[in-house]
């Protein structure tokens, strides 16, 4: 029997780690420390960045007006030309740095790469320049992770036609360990995880995510973490981690187990 792509057992665990662009100007030796222990002990580790700071910065001194919508930023022709430049020309190539200097070899990707992400529009009228993920190939990353090279990809996206869109990094990382089936996510942040009524929450369920967005104890740049988080969990990647710096915050689960 012909075995299909998909059913091909892999050989190393995979694991993604989105490091937030809130976090990663203080991105710290224990983190790469921590990084060279993973790979040390077997696991393929692919790593996807924001850059949200960095790109309202930009923004502002361009005096370019941008809003949030569930966390996604409305990215009209003018932000998306700044959105683009400033992931792919600069927070990318500064965190690629940072992983080489650290003696781990990285590699620096977009949608574009290889044909890494093709997306469509999410809702134009909504959101203006934003894209949804519609394919993600990953030949190239396994290519790279063969060779023990870390592919560290920003959130850029690419169209059939060849034009940017930009998508929220949360969701590129859960795309991103779906398609490698990785057995597990873990998106690292400013905070160590959820806090709800200033509780932080160790272990919780989607049902608690649904009822929390609700109340609105949940909102902004957390909303797109715990969607990445669920779709996860729908298609079976057992557990995601929402971490601050420390690597340490909240486990989601579908059964709320500690894992
Ligand atoms: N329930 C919550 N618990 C913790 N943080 C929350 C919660 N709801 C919203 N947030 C906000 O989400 C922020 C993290 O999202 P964001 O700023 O987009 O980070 P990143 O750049 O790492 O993606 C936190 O700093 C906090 O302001
Ligand atoms: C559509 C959308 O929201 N795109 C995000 C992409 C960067 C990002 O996600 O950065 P963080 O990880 O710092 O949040 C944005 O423009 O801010």
């Amino acid at each position: 029997m012909t075995m299909s792509k998909s059913m091909q057992p892999i050989a190393h665990k995979r694991q993604v780690i989105k490091l937030g662009g809130s976090m990663l100007d203080e991105l710290s030796e224990s983190f790469f420390d921590r990084v060279k222990e993973l790979q040390q002990a077997g696991i393929q580790l692919l790593i996807v960045h924001g850059g949200g700071p960095n790109i309202n910065e930009e923004l502002a001194a361009r005096e370019i007006t941008s809003s949030v919508i569930n966390g996604f930023r409305v990215t009209s022709e003018e932000a998306i030309g700044v959105v683009q430049s400033i992931l792919i020309g600069q927070v990318n190539p500064a965190l690629v740095h940072r992983f080489n200097e650290q003696g781990v070899k990285a590699i620096g990707l977009s949608g574009f790469d290889a044909n890494l992400f093709t997306c469509d529009l999410l809702d134009f009228e909504t959101y203006g320049y934003v894209g949804e993920i519609q394919h993600v190939q990953t030949d190239i990353l396994d290519s790279l992770l063969s060779a023990d090279v870390i592919p560290v990809i920003s959130c850029i996206g690419a169209t059939a036609a060849g034009e940017p869109l930009n998508v929220n990094a949360d969701t590129v990382a859960s795309q991103i360990a779906l398609a490698v089936e990785a057995e597990s996510l873990l998106l690292v942040t400013d905070t160590p995880g959820i806090r709800i009524q200033n509780q932080p929450q160790a272990n919780v369920m989607p049902e608690h995510i649904h009822r929390w967005i609700e109340t609105e104890d949940i909102y902004g740049g957390m909303i797109p973490k715990v969607q990445a988080a669920m779709d996860c969990l729908e298609a079976g990647i057992p557990s995601v981690q929402i971490v601050g710096q420390q690597l340490t915050g909240t486990v989601i689960t579908n059964e709320g187990a500690i894992v």
